[in-house]
């Protein structure tokens, strides 16, 4: 059962048509570090989202009429406004999520204050495609319109990262939004719609809508004046959002989960390696769909690899998300903690082998944290290729580790999974590194790294990883519709 704290909640109100509305019903919100209730987020369904779509609808001709610099204006002011309150912010999510303050601090906040300003930025450098046929004597040039109210779907791991990653193209490309953070963790959301006016945005350019997936999400994603949804999350849903977008041949991108592997060829640089793979693996608890999940290792530095990765895994604190020498904090929910040590106990069940972390070491936290979601670093190894732990995303700080011989062995192993969003490659030999990359089944191959990141670059996943790339040029097409026109002259 939940503690809940005595004293006032925090409780949030919709954000619409520039105004914040209350809801009559709300859903708790707890406190992953404590487990205790500490906000309460607005319950909101079809009623709540009609007047969320009303408000872009109508904010729509004005804001797409303005012209790019000045739209981009108003973004760096809101960025620059965000920025002002960094610490506050990072606090805030480090409360909603469970993540450390010090990632809120320096990867969540200034990546979203970031995803403002490149968007805006961007918006000013976009050009089309002109041709000319002589003999027809026609010039055929192109032009890009914003597509109208666009309905933004966000998860729960990099909450305000994730939703300013689809509001800034969004509205710098002149569309309006209604937007629904995960009922998980609303409160940054929230926090920036308090500054949206003072940085200048119209009313109802972007309204935000708490809710549940099922109830303010359905209603989003199936009302027939939104021609677009972007959407991160899990590849289930996204099943039921492209389910009830098809009578309406919506506009899709679909950011989805992974089974990112890690290949560790033996002429790695291996302390490099197992710095970032730890690092691949366990950051944010483990909940970011770009973690390495599965790491395959040349049989010749396997036992080695393995020590120091175990080694560094236990290096790898956990505990309470404000102390600084942490690296992890606590899961997100209690319900997702118990999804991910079912895999740790699957494990045990499979007779895998658990080298590190649950059900081996012991996590220790103040007592007033006794009911947080916490879970160790866990090393997991002997899991076949076809089990569960080395198939399904676990989306938590569980990896697995496996030894092969051959490179066309390890690219088969790496693609067997029905997920392609990302895949990390460890050499040196520049060859091999093109060679294999070119072969994993991944919209994303880190090689000798991870997590670095250009947003002029496609993001996004192949197979059940997602539909559609983001970022820099794929982003503005998303969010535009083309048009030819054609001139005789
Ligand atoms: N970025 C990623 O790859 C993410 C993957 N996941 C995966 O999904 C699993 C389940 O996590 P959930 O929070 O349940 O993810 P989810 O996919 O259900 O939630 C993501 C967002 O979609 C909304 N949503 C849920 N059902 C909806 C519907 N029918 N229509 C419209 N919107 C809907 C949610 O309210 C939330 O805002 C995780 O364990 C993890 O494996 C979860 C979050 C992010
Ligand atoms: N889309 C996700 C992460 C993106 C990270 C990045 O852009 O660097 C996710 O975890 O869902």
């Amino acid at each position: 059962m939940e503690r809940s704290t005595p004293g006032a909640l925090l409780v949030l109100e919709n954000f619409i048509g520039g105004k914040f509305v209350s809801c009559s019903s709300h859903i708790d919100s707890y406190d992953p570090s404590t487990g205790d209730v500490y906000c309460r987020v607005p319950d909101s369904g079809g009623e709540e989202v009609e007047e969320a779509v009303q408000a872009a609808r109508d904010a729509f001709p004005a804001w797409a009429s303005r012209s790019p610099a000045d739209r981009a204006q108003v973004m760096n002011r809101l960025a620059d406004l965000i920025e002002a309150r960094l610490e506050e912010f990072a606090r805030a999510e480090s409360k909603d999520q469970g993540k450390t303050v010090t990632f809120a601090r320096t990867v969540d906040i200034p990546r979203s204050v970031h995803n403002l300003r490149f968007f805006a930025s961007s918006a000013l450098h976009h050009t089309t495609d002109c041709s000319q046929m002589e003999p027809a004597g026609c010039l055929n040039y192109t032009i890009r319109c914003p597509v109208g109210v666009a309905a933004l779907i966000s998860p729960w791991n990099l909450p305000l990262y994730l939703l300013t990653w689809k509001i800034a193209p969004a509205i710098a490309a002149g569309n309006t939004v209604v937007a629904k953070p995960s009922e998980l963790t609303s409160v940054t959301a929230w926090m920036m719609c308090r500054l949206m006016n003072e940085a200048g945005l119209p009313p109802g350019v972007v309204n935000v809508v708490f809710g549940s997936g099922m109830r303010a999400g359905d209603a989003l994603v199936s009302h027939p004046d939104v021609p677009l949804v972007s959407f991160t999350g899990s590849t289930a849903t996204a099943r039921v959002i492209a389910e009830r977008s098809a009578p309406y041949c919506k506009r899709l991108s679909l950011e989805l989960g992974g089974k990112n592997p890690a290949i560790v060829f033996a002429d790695a640089d291996l302390e490099r390696c197992v710095a970032t793979t730890v690092r691949s693996s366990f950051s944010n608890q483990g909940e970011i769909c770009l973690c390495t999940s599965r790491v395959f290792v040349e049989r010749s530095v396997y036992p080695e690899f393995l020590r120091r990765f175990v080694a560094a895994a236990r290096q790898w604190k956990t505990g309470v998300p404000s102390d600084p020498a942490n690296s992890n904090g606590a899961l997100v929910s209690r319900e997702h903690l118990e999804k991910v040590r079912s895999f740790v106990k699957l494990a045990w069940e499979e007779g895998a082998q658990v080298h590190c972390g649950e059900g081996v070491d012991k996590l220790e936290v103040p007592e007033q944290n006794a009911g947080g979601y916490y879970m160790l670093p866990t090393v997991v190894t002997g899991a076949t290729d076809s089990s569960r732990l080395m198939q399904e995303e676990i989306f938590g700080p569980v990896v697995c580790v496996a030894p092969f011989d051959l490179e066309e062995e390890v690219i088969l192993r790496a693609n067997g999974v029905r997920y392609g969003l990302a895949a990390t490659v460890w050499s040196r030999d520049v060859g091999r590194v093109h060679r294999v990359a070119k072969q994993l089944q991944a919209g994303l191959v880190w090689t000798n790294c991870w997590l670095v990141r250009d947003l002029n670059l496609p993001f996004g996943g192949m197979k059940n990883s997602g539909v559609g790339r983001e970022g820099g040029k794929d982003s503005h097409h998303f969010f535009t519709e083309v048009k030819t026109v054609t001139i005789k002259h």
